[in-house]
């Protein structure tokens, strides 16, 4: 069984390990291959609810007395999860697309996050190409939030069609250099054109669909890794 809501193996798995939702298989997949999150991390978790990556984060950070934190914003107001979590986790109630990145800085530790990652997915209408654009007008916003314009207008790639004005006077990146940044995409063209802004900007970027993902869904993890000092030319 594979349809949306379905019970599967990996719905069965999260509840028989105490996770709030299926969706902690994509991070801890994430976190398997990539190591993005290590003892003592700053994590920033975009689209947040109901908690399955603020779990797995939270595990990831290692012994309490090692520091670090996992800051989460939903629209929906998210109740940081019991079992794998602790005072590391916060959560704030906001809309991303709406929330000045000066208001996210201040959550941060003084020097920004190690690592960023959105899951954010609009509700699915079923409009393919509809459905895509607002896939990338969020995943173009983390990617605003986590490298800054500065940062975005210095890629070559023309942006105007996919920077959504948001009225910021902050214009510097969270993310902190060498930082790693994880974006979920609906697949499509858009996506693509994505991906090749992310790419002189980091290290490395490279695409992953993880196992845990509904065979029905069109979702892919752009996980780009080092954020350089400077785009590369
Ligand atoms: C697939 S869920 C995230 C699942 C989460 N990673 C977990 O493991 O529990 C996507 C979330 O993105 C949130 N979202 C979508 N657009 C958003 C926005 N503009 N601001 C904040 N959250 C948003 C939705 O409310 C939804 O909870």
């Amino acid at each position: 069984m594979s349809g949306a809501g379905a019970p599967d193996f990996f719905y069965r798995e999260a509840q028989r390990l105490g996770y709030v939702a299926r969706s902690a298989f994509k991070l801890l997949q994430i976190q398997k291959q990539y190591k993005l999150i290590t003892s003592g991390s700053s994590v920033l978790d975009l689209g947040c609810a109901p908690g399955a990556w603020l779990q797995v984060a939270c595990q990831s950070l290692g012994p309490l007395n090692k520091g670090g934190v996992v800051v989460g914003i939903d629209v929906k107001k998210v109740k940081v999860p019991q079992l794998h979590c602790d005072s590391r986790a916060q959560t704030v109630c906001a809309d991303v697309m709406n929330l000045p990145r000066n208001r996210i800085r201040a959550l941060s530790p003084q020097r920004g996050f190690s690592v960023i990652l959105s899951d954010m997915c609009p509700p699915v209408s079923g409009i393919t190409t509809k459905d895509s654009a607002l896939s990338v007008e969020l995943g173009m916003r983390a990617l605003e939030i986590a490298v800054g314009r500065t940062s975005l207008e210095q890629t070559e790639a023309n942006l105007e069609d996919l920077v959504t004005g948001v009225d910021d006077d902050d214009v510097t990146g969270l993310l902190q250099r060498g930082g790693h940044l994880v974006i979920k995409l609906l697949e499509s063209e858009d996506g693509q054109e994505f991906s090749k802004i992310c790419k002189p900007l980091f290290r490395k970027a490279s695409w992953l669909r993880p196992k845990a993902t509904r065979s029905s869904s069109r979702e892919i993890y752009l996980i780009c890794q080092g954020l350089q000092s400077q785009a590369k030319k």
